[in-house]
């Protein structure tokens, strides 16, 4: 935090230096400088670049490398040591625990939860020819794919998503599997060539939102935030997190959770959640699906994952995770 000549708070705002995350970054500061204006608060925000443990293990197998928080962990550190005061993440690279002494000040509206396919000719799953090479080094991805088309080769693909999309060409896949939420905020819409359905391939937890994180002992920035959060949002990503959480889950292992607001309400009795969540292994030969509904968000994270382990789901986490 830096106090400018006529007294405004300079609002230092920590992202990772991928184009994706620059550039969701820099979407949040102009949100954030919209609102600071609109409730005549004054703040002027800069960026400030972090490399982490993530960024930097790019040859690796994410989930080989292990550990949860990869993209997050340096980033947290520096909140903590008041180098910067606000943390851009795509929600679903937090880990379940955030570090003591900071907190989510907001979770903005979420946009288009999906998976979606970059493929070299088609408009569709169903267009990808029988043997197809798929890329992606997602488990998740890579269990619900097999699952519905089990003549897919599934290949890893890593690194940042220009890189994987140039991956296309230079290694000769037929499609990879990327968030629709990263081609939107690079306004790359119009190079996906299918989306693919919450019924065929289940999101991340927290795909599509992202997670703007603060210190709890900074009464001002939290204020700016919570002008900023989104409320569906905010109770679905609670729902989804609390799955993952049960699950003991972090980004690397095959589990998805997409929950949705049936019926919105101030009065938590009145308010209905629909949460489902798969478990799988990544060959797609198992894929555990359980759908409940419910009007706490955490409860309900809870219910759906002690409904999958009941079927298995402990088992196949414990056996990936070695
Ligand atoms: N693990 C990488 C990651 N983290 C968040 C996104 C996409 C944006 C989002 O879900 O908010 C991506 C890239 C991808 O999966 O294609």
């Amino acid at each position: 935090m830096e106090t400018t000549n006529n007294g405004q708070r300079t609002i230092v705002v920590g992202t990772r230096q991928s184009a994706l995350a620059l550039t969701q970054t820099g979407q949040v500061i102009e949100e954030l400088k919209r609102i600071s204006e609109k409730h005549g608060l004054g703040y002027s925000f800069e960026i400030r670049k972090i490399v982490t443990k993530g960024d930097r293990i790019l040859d690796v197998m994410l989930s080989k490398v292990g550990g949860k928080g990869l993209f997050v962990k340096e980033i947290e550190q520096a909140l903590l040591d008041g180098e910067i005061d606000i943390a851009v993440h795509c929600v679903k690279d937090m880990p379940y625990e955030l570090q003591e002494g900071l907190m989510n000040g907001a979770i903005p509206k979420r946009v288009d939860p999906r998976d979606c396919l970059i493929m070299k000719e088609g408009s569709s799953l169903n267009d990808l020819p029988k043997g197809a090479r798929v890329g992606t080094s997602s488990l998740r991805r890579s269990c619900q794919l097999k699952n519905v088309r089990p003549d897919l080769q599934v290949e890893s693909v890593r690194g940042n998503i220009d890189s994987r999309i140039r991956k296309l060409e230079t290694e000769g896949f037929d499609a990879i599997v990327l968030a629709t939420a990263g081609m939107i905020r690079m306004g790359w819409e119009d190079r996906i060539s299918a989306t693919i359905p919450v019924d065929v391939s289940v999101p991340a937890v927290g795909q599509g939102a992202l997670g703007i994180e603060c210190r709890v002992e900074d009464p001002a920035v939290r204020e700016l935030l919570s002008l900023y959060n989104d409320e569906e949002t905010s109770l679905v990503i609670r729902a989804e997190r609390s799955l993952l959480g049960a699950l003991n889950g972090g980004c690397q292992i095959p589990i998805g959770a997409y929950a949705t607001v049936r019926q919105m309400s101030t009065d938590s009795a009145a308010l209905e959640l629909e949460l489902t969540g798969i478990v799988g292994t990544p060959d797609g030969s198992v894929l555990l699906k359980e759908m409940l509904r419910g009007s706490d968000p955490e409860q309900l994270g809870r219910d759906v994952a002690a409904a999958l382990s009941a079927r298995g789901a402990d088992r196949i986490l414990a056996e990936i995770e070695g």
